[in-house]
């Protein structure tokens, strides 16, 4: 199995990325025993202005063909982090690569979004996407210690 975040712009160190360093190393400890591979972040940038469209053709080409499509979008379905933890360990249990997208400043062009095997939004409101980097990192994290038993997850 294979897990990748392809996202949207590039972090260059700052807050943001020392928190999503963090989620993702504490996942890759934690998830190694349960089978789980470390996260690779692909980031794509479009220098041209070329907006959506630009973005989504280096996004297509970023996303490995045999990958599940998890796309970030506040429009999507709103999961609980234990069903988050469950379908990520029945894309392992599959031997399934997932790859989980996230759009830049004007979102995920609609070609992207029609490809998606899930939506996945963590509410309506929208988050700037560097956030949603941190926050996708940590539910990670949170769905590798649920499946592991571990105390982390308290609900
Ligand atoms: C600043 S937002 C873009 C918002 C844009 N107006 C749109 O219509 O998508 C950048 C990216 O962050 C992610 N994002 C922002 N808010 C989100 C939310 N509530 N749930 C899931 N992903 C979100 C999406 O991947 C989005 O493409």
């Amino acid at each position: 199995m294979r897990i990748d975040i392809a996202a949207v712009g590039r972090l260059r160190g700052g807050a943001e990325s020392d928190l999503v360093s963090d989620y993702l190393d504490r996942f890759a400890r934690t998830g190694r025993p349960l089978g789980l591979p470390a996260v690779n972040i692909i980031e794509v940038e479009d220098k041209r202005g070329g907006g959506m469209a630009a973005e989504a053709d280096l996004l297509a080409r970023a996303i490995p063909a045999s990958s599940a499509l998890i796309v970030m979008d506040e429009r999507g379905q709103q999961p609980t982090s234990p069903e988050f933890a469950t379908r990520i360990a029945g894309y392992r249990d599959q031997a399934r690569d997932i790859c989980l997208v996230i759009g830049g400043a004007d979102g995920l062009d609609p070609s992207i979004r029609a490809r998606a095997d899930w939506q996945i939004s963590f509410g309506r409101m929208v988050w700037p996407h560097m956030l949603v980097r941190v926050m996708l990192a940590e539910q990670l994290y949170r769905a590798a210690t649920i499946l592991a038993g571990s105390p982390y997850h308290r609900v």
